[in-house]
């Protein structure tokens, strides 16, 4: 069945308010149906209010320029005192009402597009786009919040699936944490059991950071709001920071010097002048400021996302509707962060489609990968403007068509971050957290077992192994081959190597060894019906049997989604007392490999307060979906990094140096423990919310299995039995373009050999250059702080070095600065251990 994913319509007008009573349908109902029946659409978007609340909220909330000009006229002139008086009072019964409002701010019936439960299905609702949370007038942001709380309750009320909220404005960046703020407050209305989301619109990019002249600052970008706006609360005391946004000239309205009323304390900073200046309250300006931290890394609408969602604690109800009016920044690293964001909607205008040869609307061929990249998401489409009808032909169905065509197949190009059988994405594990199985320590169910069978890939690379260590040793002169399947489960590498046999035309006598009592009780039916004399099965663990034949071969999978975490060496080297002194273990070696990823959805739900405590200090099997994986190739600035995802460690079988105690057993099992320290280069920013743990494991001559994004098509193509495991970070670790990561992780094993476990932690740095590091002060961080250093010295400029890089410190290698830590997770194995 070919995916079919909701497409919304923005239509052109908006159906009048129900003049029938209920059960008669509205004509909004009317009309929802009838796009629904007679067209390809699935929804309706449409702005929840209409023009007459935006008049009453102008009238209430600010005040008119030309009331202002006249209050400025007053002031200073005696003349016609009884029009002033006039208008004083006026203004005196507007301020009364808005003041009334302000207490319980409220839409009124017809002000509303939705006002009928039944309407609410098939509708996204707008919130209204005048409305400014990050105005950089205090009083217009907050009577924005408290206009967005009264569509809000509007929202609740109905249960309307989603409220859609304009943009944060690109050149009000000073002001986005008031946004975020408000946003945070707003999702807690109506309590836990709300139901509406909030998904912010958020821009794909800003045209002007993508031509290199950094974010829209306010001298370039069209501003948002429409006139100056002067807030009607301009009377109130003036705050600590509007004072300071007043004071720089450029900032307030019109150019009257600040605080030119009569009162003295008005903030009449205007929108469109704020716009024009781009210089924040600091005094630095915002696009210099931004635009150095951001070159080179198209994501400053990315940036402000993750800011909102970090102030509103990964809400799962904060959503993004993805506007893709502008172009798609070019880099593919910063256009896949989206993909591990919660992306509800793709806003689509018909101005982002391109004419094709026969004029039909398409789009890029860079936008159609997007799209079908995010299509594993499953996000609604929202089609704007195309009734306008921009392209030749088809007309206005063309969009909806074209659309429904380039995402009826998904791919799962672009993250390629997780191995995944339809099915498996089908049965919704995407994004699932499941418990590592502990084969060793629990006693696996039948339907588990089942589960394993159904991957045809990992047997088929058995058999081969096994087919070519067997053809190899009778190529040695040995005639008399035996074979032990240790671990075998329900009996399924068995089969391999019977097939191996046949194949190879030699024969062996064959050992089946399982320590579960049920499923030895599978071995002994198949047996007993399929295998009769070929197949000996021996019940008991392989660490503690006796052993009566020596093998050539030791067959084993007990490998886990980070190869050793489901003990394949602690079990192996119990198994060693099986094998001739040259005899061979398949697989004969794995690696472990982890990378750095960012995942709000995976992040949230480690971080649930349901969750048992320790809960993000635990490693999961996670079929990776909505993952960013955010390392880059190549040594970044310093040329210190290694490889996008890299190897921790590695175990090899059979291993003969071991110091073995009387029944063959190592005394310990510290040769088991490991440590690895990583650096990976970040090209661009985003929060790190844990690592994806990949193994590859070589199985004998050129077999081998792999879950490692890089290598899992050459190696074991469509192979699906192992999704990768995830080790969550307990707080978001924020790393900048062009950061470096320090991971550190370690597998480590008690003194009596009864657990294993993994700590990790992890560090970020920025590379400086040597003139920057001079500029920031960082020759001085291989000393102590020197008393009397100046007020503006780097914050950072205690952090040390790391060793690494005093090492090298000869070169003329750049430096860094530390910018975060993590804690020390899973210390001490008290979260999260395996059993042995
Ligand atoms: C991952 S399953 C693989 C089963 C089967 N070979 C297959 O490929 O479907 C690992 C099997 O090894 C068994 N096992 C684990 N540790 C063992 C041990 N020390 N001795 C014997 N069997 C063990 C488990 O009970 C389980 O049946």
């Amino acid at each position: 069945m070919p995916l079919r994913l909701p497409i919304a319509v923005v239509p052109r007008d908006i159906p009048k308010l129900p003049t029938k009573p209920h059960p008669a349908p509205s004509p909004l109902q009317a009309a929802i149906g009838e796009v629904i029946s007679e067209t390809d659409y699935d929804v309706v978007c449409l702005p929840l209010a209409n023009d007459r609340w935006r008049e009453r909220w102008d009238r209430l909330c600010l005040r008119p320029v030309d009331e202002e000009e006249d209050a400025m006229l007053d002031a200073y002139s005696s003349a016609d005192s009884q029009a002033a008086t006039e208008r004083s009072q006026a203004r005196a019964d507007v301020d009364r009402e808005a003041d009334l409002w302000r207490r319980e701010p409220s839409l009124r019936r017809d002000e509303c597009n939705i006002t009928r439960l039944e309407e609410s299905q098939a509708v996204i609702a707008l919130a209204s786009d005048w409305l400014e949370l990050d105005a950089p007038d205090e009083g217009i942001r907050f009577d924005s919040e408290l206009g967005l709380r009264a569509e809000m309750a509007q929202a609740l009320y109905l249960s309307l699936p989603v409220l859609v909220i304009p943009a944060p404005n690109l050149a009000n960046r000073a002001f986005l944490p008031s946004y975020a703020r408000a946003i945070s407050n707003i999702l807690q209305m109506g309590g836990q059991s709300a139901y509406t989301q909030i998904s912010i619109r958020i821009p794909v990019s800003d045209p002007l950071e993508i031509i290199g002249q950094g974010p829209a600052g306010a001298s370039n970008g069209e501003p948002r709001t429409h006139h100056r706006r002067v807030s009607s609360l301009s009377s109130r005391p003036s705050s600590m920071h509007q004072q300071q946004l007043n004071a720089l000239g450029p900032l307030s309205a019109g150019g009257q010097p600040s605080g030119g009323y009569s009162n003295g304390g008005s903030r009449n900073v205007s929108g469109a002048s704020a716009q024009t200046s781009g210089t924040h309250a600091s005094g630095v300006s915002s696009k210099s400021m931004t635009h150095s931290a951001i070159q080179g890394d198209p994501s400053s609408t990315w940036e402000m996302w993750d800011c909102i969602r970090a102030m509103c604690g990964y809400n799962p109800r904060l959503t993004i509707t993805l506007d893709l009016s502008n172009p798609l920044p070019p880099s593919v690293g910063a256009l896949s962060r989206w993909t591990s964001e919660p992306v509800k909607h793709i806003w689509l205008p018909a101005t982002a489609f391109i004419p094709n040869a026969k004029g039909f609307p398409v789009l890029s061929k860079a936008c159609q990968a997007f799209i079908r990249g995010m299509t594993k998401q499953a996000p609604t489409f929202i089609l704007s403007e195309c009734e306008k009808v921009r392209h030749p032909s088809g007309g206005a169905a063309a969009y909806p068509q074209y659309v429904r065509h380039i995402t009826s197949q998904p791919t799962t190009s672009g993250a390629n971050i997780s191995p995944q059988g339809p099915e498996e994405v089908a049965n919704g594990y995407g994004d699932f957290l499941q418990a590592p199985l502990q084969p060793l320590m629990d006693d696996l169910g039948s339907a588990t077992y089942d589960v394993f069978e159904r991957d045809p890939v990992k047997y088929r690379q058995y058999e081969e192994a096994i087919y070519l260590a067997i053809v190899e040793k009778a190529a040695e002169g040995n005639d008399d081959l035996v074979i032990v399947i240790a671990g075998a489960g329900r009996g399924p590498l068995v089969a391999c190597t019977l097939r191996a046999l046949a194949r190879a035309q030699l024969e062996a006598r064959v050992y089946a060894v399982e320590k579960n009592p049920s499923a030895f009780t599978t071995l002994e039916e198949r047996k007993a019906l399929e295998w009769g004399h070929h197949v000996e099965i021996v019940f008991g663990d392989m660490r503690t049997l006796p052993v009566t034949d020596l093998a050539d071969i030791l067959v084993s999978e007990l490998l886990g989604s980070f190869g050793d975490n489901e003990l394949s060496p602690e079990c192996i080297d119990g198994g060693m007392r099986f094998l001739k002194a040259d005899g061979v273990s398949i697989p004969t070696s794995y690696t472990a490999h982890i990378a750095p990823i960012s995942s709000s959805k995976l992040h949230h739900d480690v971080t649930q307060p349901s969750r048992a405590a320790g809960a993000a200090e635990t490693p999961y099997v996670v079929m990776m979906q909505q993952v960013n994986l955010l390392s880059g190739e190549g040594g970044g600035v310093s040329g210190r990094c290694g490889e996008r995802i890299q190897q921790c460690w590695q175990f090899e079988h059979p291993r003969r140096d071991l110091i073995l105690d009387y029944q063959g057993l190592p005394y310990t099992n510290s040769h088991n423990t490991r440590s690895a320290t990583l650096t990976f280069h970040i090209p661009h920013a985003s929060p790190c919310h844990g690592f994806a743990g990949y193994f590859e494991a070589h199985l004998y001559g050129n077999v081998g299995l792999s879950i490692h994004p890089d290598t899992a098509a050459r190696v074991s193509p469509e192979m699906f039995s192992w999704f990768p495991l995830f080790f969550p970070l307990k707080q978001p670790l924020y790393l900048p373009s062009g950061a470096e990561l320090e991971v550190n992780i370690w597998r480590l094993a008690d003194t009596r050999a009864r657990k294993v476990w993994y700590e990790w932690s992890a560090e970020a740095y920025l590379p400086v250059t040597s003139q920057a590091a001079t500029h920031l002060g960082t020759p001085r961080l291989r000393a102590p702080a020197t008393p009397g250093l100046s007020s503006d010295a780097s914050p950072t400029q205690d952090a040390p070095y790391s060793p690494r890089e005093v090492a090298a410190s000869s070169a003329p290698d750049p430096g860094r600065v530390k910018i975060g830590q993590t804690t020390l997770h899973n210390a001490g194995g008290v979260h999260y251990w395996v059993g042995l």
